[in-house]
């Protein structure tokens, strides 16, 4: 297995909050709302900006005096009936001038926000997910952006392309889009390494599916609280750039009035004021409502614990509830071809690429048999291959590994010519896959009824309703005491074993040909293990599927295999019927993991015979 992946958090800073820990985030609701309007503070803020931006895109219909208006005569005034707020040294009004000049700000800041937010966002979400060299080029170019001092560029694209306002804004919404990227790529890296993302991908669910449904869900919080520091920080340069006289003089602007009050500070010392009071209080309120918001969208209770991967364990999600969809299971195999053999794996060799340009072999020409309605065990100790195999059959080796030699045949049709699209669309369908980690396989973000129904409707094209009517059912048949109730739970609201039976109900919810369970049993306790092993026991028998059982439990193999293939150092080193096997072990390695499974006694009484049992113990006597 690989190494456990570790979320990559951004360091918090003032204008960067920190990417949240997938595992703690669940899904905003009104909750959020609740929470934010608890906020005084965040209220407050919320409507100074709501009251500034109404007004602001008011001012053409608001009965408001022409703010470039010059009345020489009426020039420096102080507040009164005529001017609210006074005039300027050209006699233009004040009031009407910071409405107006609002809109330059404002908009101005929607530019350099949207800017940022669009390229950081997909960026982020793309170098976050795919990694590899678009990770290294825009890590590469943000880093520089960072690195450019922000105004002498601004200064620099004045010069050069003149004193537009959404020129300047737009370059530097460039510059500011380091901040998003680093967020959403650091959350997105953190979940892209989260099982119940594997467990999507599984499913059958594309790339776009699964960011926009674990991986977006997670980042929209930190976004939106980017958005408002951006905006706010925006809103600062702007005024600034505008009050050093480089802004667009011939519009209303907030900085140019500040700027001018300040040349007339001591003879109108109010000049000054209501233009540096609005920016202020527009920058302190976009602030405070990104500290509102990140409390009320970040704090999501209850936290569900790290889950991080181990290696690339997929799990089989959600499908639709074949218990009452025979038919549909049927119509939705993907291969055509079927042959009596269901799985036929010959000289498989697996391999990683190395820094040095060569291969690592990791399996080497392992070859297996499923047959319809058979359970195979694949038995090794740690590191032996079991989940190399499986991962090949099931096109989810990790990056870098691939199939460098033989052929799996899953009826009729060799897995190893297929693109990763035509793979894709058997997993889910023909091919599920039921992990060791039930908890880290499914979403902290999304209800249990959400994740069962999503893939359904997706690959069955059915309705909301319908949906949830065969998870119901689906969650009847594996043994959920109370199914409405576990389908409106999180994962953290229910135990190891029942998150074990939600993923077996997504795993067998179309009617898979071929179940692959990797140690379906490891996580859970000795009594949800014997209960688990007989629910995928029973639902074999119902629905006829080969089973690809991966452990390293001897207990376990005899419990439910037919047959079993023993794993060493990548490679097959016996195989046989469990009876055979388990009397007459032939290859060194396998009498000492049965002596070791014979000291550490079986997972529960065998299922067959007492003689077939009786094997040689270490030394000499019988055991069982
Ligand atoms: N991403 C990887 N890159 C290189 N080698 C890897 C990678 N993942 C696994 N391996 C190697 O492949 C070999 C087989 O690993 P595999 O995960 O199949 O073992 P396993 O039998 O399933 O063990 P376990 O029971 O611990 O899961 C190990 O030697 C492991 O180091």
């Amino acid at each position: 297995m690989s190494t456990p992946q570790n979320p990559v958090l951004v360091p918090g800073s003032s204008a960067t909050p920190t990417a949240p820990d997938p595992g703690r985030l669940r899904r905003p609701s009104s909750g959020a709302l609740r929470r934010f309007t608890a906020n005084p503070l965040g209220v407050v803020a919320a409507v100074v900006l709501a009251v500034v931006a109404v007004v602001v895109a008011l001012a053409p219909v608001l009965p408001l005096a022409d703010p470039d208006a010059i009345d020489l005569f009426g020039t420096l005034q102080s507040p009164g009936a005529e001017h609210l707020l006074g005039t300027d040294s050209s006699g233009r009004d004040v009031l009407s001038r910071l409405v107006w000049g609002g809109q330059v700000n404002l908009l101005g800041a929607l530019l350099a926000t949207a800017v940022s937010a669009v390229l950081g966002v997909s960026s982020g979400l793309l170098a976050g997910y795919h990694a590899g060299r678009f990770d290294t080029g825009a890590s590469w170019v943000t880093s520089m952006l960072q690195a450019l001092p922000a105004i002498v560029v601004l200064l620099a694209v004045r010069a050069v392309a003149g004193p537009s306002t959404w020129i300047a804004m737009t370059v530097f919404g460039v510059m500011l889009t380091p901040g998003f990227f680093r967020i959403v790529r650091g959350a997105v890296q953190a979940v892209r390494g989260e099982l119940y993302v594997d467990a999507a991908r599984v499913s059958g669910l594309s790339d776009a599916r699964i960011v926009g449904r674990h991986v977006l869900t997670v980042v929209r919080a930190p976004i939106i609280i980017q958005c408002a520091r951006v905006a706010g920080i925006a809103i600062a340069v702007q005024a600034g750039l505008q009050f050093l006289g480089v802004g667009d003089k011939s519009v209303p602007s907030w900085g140019a009035m500040i700027s001018e009050g300040f040349r007339k500070l001591s003879i109108a010392p109010l000049l000054v004021l209501w233009p540096a009071l609005l920016v202020g209080l527009v920058c302190a309120s976009l602030m405070l409502l990104s500290n509102a918001l990140r409390d009320a969208l970040e704090d999501r209770g209850t936290a569900t614990g790290p889950s991080r991967r181990r290696a690339r364990a997929a799990a089989a999600a959600a499908g639709p509830a074949t218990v009452v969809l025979p038919e549909q299971a049927e119509e939705g195999s993907a291969l055509d071809t079927a042959t009596g053999d269901l799985l036929t794996v010959r000289g498989l060799q697996v391999a990683y690429a190395q820094g040095d340009g060569g291969d690592k072999t990791v399996v080497h020409g392992v070859d297996l048999h499923v047959d319809s309605g058979e359970v195979l065990g694949l038995v090794g100790e740690s590191g032996s291959g079991k989940t190399q195999t499986a991962f090949a059959v099931l096109g989810l080796l990790p990056e870098g590994g691939r199939v460098s030699a033989g052929s799996i045949d899953f009826r009729g049709t060799d897995l190893t010519g297929l693109t990763p699209g035509q793979h894709g669309a058997l997993r889910g369908t023909d091919l599920a896959y039921i992990p060791q980690e039930p908890l880290s396989n499914l979403d902290p973000a999304f209800k249990i009824g959400y994740q069962l129904t999503t893939p359904m409707r997706l690959h069955l094209g059915i309705s909301r309703r319908e949906a949830k009517e065969r998870a119901l059912a689906l969650l009847a048949r594996v043994g959920i005491p109370d199914p409405a109730r576990t389908f409106d739970s999180y994962a953290h609201e229910i135990s190891g074993g029942m998150a074990q039976r939600v993923l077996i109900a997504g795993a067998i919810s179309c009617k898979p040909k071929l179940l692959i369970a990797d140690e379906p049993t490891t996580a859970l306790d000795v009594t949800v293990q014997a209960e688990v092993l007989d629910l995928l026991r029973d639902l074999q028998a119902e629905f006829g599927m080969g089973i690809v059982l991966v452990t390293h439990n001897f207990g376990v193999v005899a419990d439910i295999c037919d047959r079993v293939a023993v794993m060493q150092h990548g490679r097959i080193v016996e195989t046989g019927a469990v009876e055979d096997l388990f009397a007459r072990p032939r290859h060194p390695y396998t009498r000492t993991l049965l002596d070791s499974m014979v000291e550490d006694g079986p997972a529960r009484p065998y299922p067959f015979d007492d003689d077939v049992l009786r094997v040689p113990a270490a030394d000499g006597a019988e055991a069982r």
